[in-house]
C-alpha cells in the first residue's frame, strides 16, 4: 500500500505538485493523465524518492520515504530515457544491474528479456538496439527483479502497435502477481485498457480521478 498523503513540492519557486493525496493499492494499475508540464512525472519521481518531500509524506507500506527508506525498497523504475549501458548487451546490462539487489537469476533475466519481445541470447550491444527496442529493453530493466512498485512514464513510446499489445498483456501479468502499477501515458488506449483507476492532473494537482 502507497499512501501520498497531501504532497507540495516546490522546485525553483514553482509549484510542481499542490497538495496531492492519493493510496494506491497493491495488484491495481493506476494511469496519470494530464497536459504536458501537469506533474505527471514530478509524481512518479516523487514517489521513487528522486525528489525529496518537505511538505507532506509519501508512505510506502507504511514506511515513511525520507525517513526510514530513502527509496521503495522493491521498486521498478522506468522514467524518461534509459538508463541501459549503451556498450554491453542487454542481458549483461540486467546481469550488472541484478549484482546490487541480487535477488533476479540469470533465468529471471532471459526470462524478462523475452516477456518484452527480445531475444536474451542477442548479442548485440544496446547501442545497436531500435529506438522501440531500447524502449523494450527499459521496460526489461524495470520489471525484471519482480518489483512491488512499478513506475512508468510513457511506457509504450516507441513500441510498434503489435508490441504495444504485448507489453500491455505483461503489465496487466504484473499486476496480477500483485505489484502496484503507475503509469503516465497521453495513450487514451493505454489508460482505457490497462488502469483500474484515472488520476487527472492540472497544473500539479489532481483534479478527478475515476
Ligand atoms: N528540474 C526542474 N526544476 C523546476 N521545475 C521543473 C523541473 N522539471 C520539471 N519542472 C516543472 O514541473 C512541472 C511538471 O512537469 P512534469 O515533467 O511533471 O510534467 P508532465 O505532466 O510529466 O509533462 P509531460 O506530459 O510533458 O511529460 C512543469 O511545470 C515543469 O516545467
Amino acid at each position: 500500500m502507497i499512501e501520498v498523503n497531501n504532497i507540495t513540492i516546490t522546485l525553483k519557486k514553482d509549484t510542481v505538485l499542490k497538495e496531492v493525496s492519493y493510496a494506491f493499492e497493491s495488484g491495481k494499475i493506476y494511469g496519470l493523465r494530464g497536459r504536458n508540464g501537469a506533474g505527471k512525472t514530478m509524481l512518479l519521481r516523487a514517489l521513487a524518492g528522486l525528489i525529496p518531500v518537505k511538505e507532506g509524506q509519501i508512505k510506502i507500506d507504511d514506511q515513511v520515504l525520507g525517513d526510514k527508506i530513502d527509496f521503495p525498497p522493491s521498486m521498478g523504475l522506468l522514467i524518461e530515457n534509459n538508463n541501459l549501458a549503451p556498450e554491453f548487451t542487454l542481458t549483461k546490462n540486467l546481469q550488472l544491474l541484478g549484482k546490487i539487489k541480487k535477488v533476479a537469476t540469470d533465468d529471471d533475466i532471459a526470462t524478462t528479456i523475452t516477456r518484452v519481445g527480445l531475444d536474451p541470447k542477442d548479442t548485440r550491444k544496446v547501442a545497436k538496439f531500435s529506438l522501440g527496442m531500447k524502449q523494450r529493453g527499459a521496460i526489461a530493466q524495470a520489471l525484471f527483479e519482480k518489483p512491488m512498485l512499478i513506475l512508468l512514464d510513457e511506457p509504450t513510446n516507441a513500441i510498434d502497435q503489435q508490441g504495444v499489445i504485448e507489453i500491455r498483456e505483461l503489465l496487466a501479468a504484473e499486476a496480477k502477481r500483485g505489484a502496484t502499477i503507475i503509469l503516465a501515458s497521453h495513450n487514451p488506449e493505454d489508460l482505457s485498457v490497462l488502469a483500474d483507476e484515472i488520476i487527472d492532473l492540472s497544473h500539479g494537482e489532481i483534479v478527478k480521478h475515476a
